[in-house]
């Protein structure tokens, strides 16, 4: 399960506003990416895009052999049907109870029996948590539980493709943990491709086996999760690192004056912190797409930043460390502490 989603040359624009041009990028099958960016530069419209809500000026996305810019109606609405999307705020029918909106899309598209179409709701609910609550409305839950009701419904049709937008958006901390640690289980589950897009940094550094940023209308980089939180290209560095130094402004862009200003006031920008340990599954198996941790950085020839790849503080005796290892063939190199930097994966034959 999970198709390849390659977007090549894409540009949109509204009128005279362009949003974003020349994109290119492909979601490898099976694999989660989280695409980030400044507030505005454009994430919802890439995914709009994606499923052809919208339409780009030029480019193509291509999915099993398909280029949806150029597909009629009749096909695309067909080639919909590999997609599952959570909006923001769940997109829920007010006035129907969770039950009717998750089985929305399969009364809507297929000519199942009831009893099918329960037997599929259920499945589904039990996969997010929601069990029990079929018949509350969607103005007596909470704002994660819409969402995860709403993720619930984007899999009735067991997508190939599942895309996110701003999961984090009105959650506490606490509460976007559980969804991010749920898109990994589901992505277990099903093998789909996810796309999530978000501004949350700890999501993008813990979530994803690709990051991708969008900045100033561009694709500032799109790759491997370990890539960029090792790079050293500032723009990346400033974004995923959560910091006020570089080149990114209050309103976009900081000018060649504030970044002057900057440099003489002596700020530079702080080392790069650890890369985290990758979220595993809940029940210790290793997704299909992920990769053994610093597998990328051995790779290619990069020294992770001091500390990466450790265990959270209170997670006692390295656990996530031994799940990595039992299930990836990964481990820790002998007569290391367990507080020492990094360990590299085991390089077979
Ligand atoms: N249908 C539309 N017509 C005209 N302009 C639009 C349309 N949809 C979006 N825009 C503009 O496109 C730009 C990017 O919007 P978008 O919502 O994709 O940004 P975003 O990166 O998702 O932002 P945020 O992180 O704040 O949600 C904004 O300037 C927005 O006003």
């Amino acid at each position: 399960m999970g198709v390849e989603v390659k977007v090549e040359g894409l540009t949109k624009s509204f009128g005279r506003q362009v949003i974003w041009s020349d994109v290119s990028l492909t979601l490898p099958a099976g694999e989660i990416s989280v695409l980030l960016g400044p507030s505005g530069t454009g994430k919802s419209v890439f995914l709009k895009n994606l499923i052809g809500l919208l339409k780009p000026d030029r480019g193509s996305i291509t999915i099993q052999g398909n280029d949806l810019t150029k597909l009629s109606e009749r096909k695309l609405y067909e080639v919909r049907k590999l997609f599952g999307v959570l909006f923001q705020d769940g997109a829920l029918f007010g006035s129907m109870n969770l039950y009717d909106n998750i089985a929305f899309p399969l009364r809507e598209h297929t000519r199942k029996s009831e009893s099918e179409v329960k037997r599929i709701v259920d499945d589904k609910m039990e996969m997010v948590g929601l069990a029990g609550t079929e018949r509350k409305l969607p103005g007596e839950i909470s704002g994660g539980m819409r969402k995860r009701a709403g993720l619930a419904r984007a899999l009735v049709l067991d997508p190939e493709i599942v895309l996110v937008d701003e999961p984090d958006s009105g959650l506490d901390p606490v509460r976007t943990a559980y969804i991010n640690q749920l898109f990994v289980d589901l992505n277990q589950q099903i093998g789909a491709t996810f796309l999530i897009v978000t501004h949350d940094v700890n999501t993008a550094r813990t979530v994803p086996d690709n990051i991708g940023l969008l900045y100033r209308r561009h694709l500032a980089m799109f790759g491997p999760r370990e890539m960029l939180l090792s790079s050293e290209e500032p723009v990346v560095r400033q974004f995923l690192n959560a910091q006020r130094q570089g080149p990114i402004g209050m309103s976009e862009e900081k000018d060649v004056g504030e970044l002057e200003a900057e440099r003489q006031a002596g700020y530079e920008m702080p080392p790069l912190p650890p890369i985290a340990l990758q979220l595993l599954p809940t029940d210790g198996q290793v997704r299909a797409g992920q990769r053994p941790p610093g597998a990328w950085c051995q790779a290619n020839g990069v020294t992770p930043p001091p500390g990466s790849f450790q265990d959270p503080p209170g997670v006692a005796g390295s656990a996530g460390n031994a799940r990595h290892a039992q299930s990836s063939g990964w481990t820790k190199p002998a007569g290391r502490a367990d507080d020492d930097t990094l360990a590299l994966p085991r390089v077979e034959g």
